[in-house]
């Protein structure tokens, strides 16, 4: 595992803003435009505040989704209203670049919607994503039978955390992507990380390789925190 350590979740959200920016840079002089899929929750906010003061062109971004809550366009639990308000709003991206998941439409329709969209493209370059404290990623959560599911996009229903139906890009999906980030912070995310490093599997440790951005909070090698 590449695991990348921070002292805190303010210098995580340093170190990930950067390294993201660098790697987005990277795809767009090579490819001349980049995919890029966010993650949903509290971990990257801070992370998305700081990546939209990094220099990129993001004219040639097209902003993707991991996964939504099925909820009204604009509620406040809403994947995409966090990311409009951290980043969208702040930067200068045409409109048809942004690619929310309708969830507001209910789980199944959202999800065969989404598939369509994505199809569309060759694949993501780089998707982010977080980690629950069930070792849940973007909405797979474990023993969830959408983890079985094989479309770009996929209906979750009995999600254990609210609300219970949602849409995730599939497991399939997301280990197609060129690249896979992951964001962790924070005391409640030590304990499954470490059972990952000792090699139990849970659905963030799925995803195919990725790096691991990680505080000291939730590193399960740091004694003092
Ligand atoms: O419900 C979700 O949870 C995960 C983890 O969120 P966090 O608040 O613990 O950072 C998140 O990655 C996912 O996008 C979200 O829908």
């Amino acid at each position: 595992m590449d695991i990348r350590r921070s002292l805190n979740s303010q210098s995580l959200a340093e170190d990930a803003a950067r390294y993201i920016a660098e790697r987005i840079r990277k795809v767009i002089a090579k490819k001349g435009s980049c995919h890029l899929s966010l993650a949903g929750g509290g971990t990257p906010k801070t992370t998305y505040e700081l990546l939209r003061q990094q220099p990129i062109d993001w004219s040639r971004l097209h902003i993707w989704f991991g996964d939504e809550r099925c909820l009204p366009v604009g509620d406040s639990e809403r994947n995409d209203t966090m990311v409009r308000l951290a980043l969208l709003n702040h930067i200068p991206l045409p409109d048809n670049h942004v690619h929310p998941i309708p969830a507001e439409r209910g789980a199944t329709a959202a999800a065969a919607a989404y598939t369509k969209e994505l199809s569309d493209i060759a694949g993501l370059d780089i998707i982010l994503l977080g980690m629950g404290e069930d070792g849940h990623t973007a909405s797979l959560f474990p023993e969830n039978v959408a983890l079985e599911l094989s479309e770009a996009a996929v209906p979750v229903f009995d999600a254990p955390k609210p609300p219970a139906e949602r849409v995730s890009l599939s497991l399939n999906f997301i280990r197609r992507a060129e690249e896979r980030i992951i964001l962790l912070s924070g005391a409640g995310k030590r304990e499954i990380l470490s059972r990952i490093i000792g090699g139990e599997r849970f659905p963030a440790s799925e995803v195919g390789t990725a790096t691991w951005f990680v505080d000291a909070a939730a590193s399960p090698d740091c004694r003092d925190c």
